[in-house]
């Protein structure tokens, strides 16, 4: 059987009678694990999105963030972070250097507050190994797993332990995964499902092209959003910035790309530019203001009122 499933684009939110008087009333915030965030977004853990000045300013900001895996020292990023008094966010895979970098949080007595497991399909026995290990030895740690897009896969990373799940495959921006394997869900369908096979908060990973995206993918029950091109052209991004025929650019590029992995293996990403915007307030107050409005469209003053926004296809 083949089913039809959807993404952002071919779907629209139902307004609802507005209750308040100004946008300025609703409210963004976000409880997620152990603290309170300003916005239900956060940037990409990708290197071409964010470096340790582009958290230590989004943690500043109240906004959440998670550091890539990238040849990063954890052990060291954890302490210079806690030591700013800011939380700690990192990223870790499932092999034996992400053992390793563990070994070195435990034995400096270090707990940060959040850790992502970060695959491309965790759901799989590597995943399920480390999950476990992480919880039997950081039980004080918010566990974000991902990333998979099923209802099944999601039961399966709550049972292992996941005190989050990210979903969202093959739909980001630099992705080739669909070209390269033919796997992939749209992301309103893979959103849907995942959030309601679960009771743990589901984060929407991916595709985010307009920021209408951000309600209708709470509206699909997610409790916060992943998004990487979308905050890959700013100054405070971690993208090189590159002039062509006098216009400015920034690179974003995928984990998976050839540029990440320094060879070619296993490639599943490219690498992109994208135009270069300056500082990134403007995109971080714009984000907030559009989400307050979708807010007040759905008939409330905070985030539940878009878990209950009617939804509608589009035929194009
Ligand atoms: N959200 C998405 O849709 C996607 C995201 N990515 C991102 O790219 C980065 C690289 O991720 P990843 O591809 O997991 O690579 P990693 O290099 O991180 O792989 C981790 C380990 O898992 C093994 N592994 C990875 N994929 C598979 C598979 N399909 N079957 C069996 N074993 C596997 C690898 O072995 P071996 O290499 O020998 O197979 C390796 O030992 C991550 O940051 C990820 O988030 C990548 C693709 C899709
Ligand atoms: N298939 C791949 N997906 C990747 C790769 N690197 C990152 N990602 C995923 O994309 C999103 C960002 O998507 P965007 O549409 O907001 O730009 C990111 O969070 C990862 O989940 C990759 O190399 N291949």
């Amino acid at each position: 059987m083949i089913t039809t499933e959807l993404n952002y684009g071919d779907v629209y939110l139902v307004p609802k009678k507005t209750v308040v008087d100004s946008r300025k009333e609703c409210d963004t915030s976000v409880q997620f694990g152990p603290r309170r965030f300003d916005m239900p977004i956060y940037p990409s853990n990708m290197k071409s999105v964010v470096d340790e000045e582009t958290c230590e300013a989004f943690a500043r900001l109240g906004w959440f963030y998670t550091m890539h895996r990238f040849n990063v020292d954890a052990c060291r990023f954890t302490a210079a972070m806690q030591e700013k008094g800011l939380f700690a966010s990192i990223s870790v895979g499932v092999n034996d250097d992400t053992m390793q970098q563990l070994a070195e949080l435990k034995a400096a007595g270090l707990t940060p507050e959040y850790i992502t497991l970060d695959v491309a399909n965790a759901w799989c026995v590597k995943a399920e190994r480390m999950i476990k290990h992480i919880k039997q030895q950081f039980p004080g740690s918010f566990l974000i797993g991902g990333n998979i897009a099923t209802a099944e896969a999601a039961r399966d990373l709550e049972s292992w332990g996941c005190d989050a799940i990210k979903a969202g495959i093959a739909g980001g921006r630099v992705c080739i995964t669909k070209n390269k394997t033919g796997f992939h869900r749209p992301m309103v369908s893979t959103v849907k499902d995942c959030a309601a096979a679960v009771q743990v908060p589901v984060i929407a990973d991916g595709g985010i092209v307009e920021h209408g995206d951000m309600a209708k993918a709470l509206a699909c029950g997610a409790s916060m959003i992943m998004a990487g091109s979308l905050f890959a052209g700013y100054d405070e991004s971690a993208g090189e910035i590159v002039e062509i025929n006098g216009k400015h650019y920034k690179e974003y590029f995928g984990s998976a790309s050839q540029f990440n992995k320094g060879a070619y293996v296993n490639v599943e990403g490219k690498k992109i530019l994208v135009e270069y915007k300056g500082s990134i307030g403007k995109l971080l107050r714009e984000l907030k203001e559009d989400l307050q409005s979708s807010v007040s469209y759905a008939g409330g003053r905070d985030l539940a009122a878009l878990k209950s926004a009617a939804m509608i296809q589009v035929y194009r």
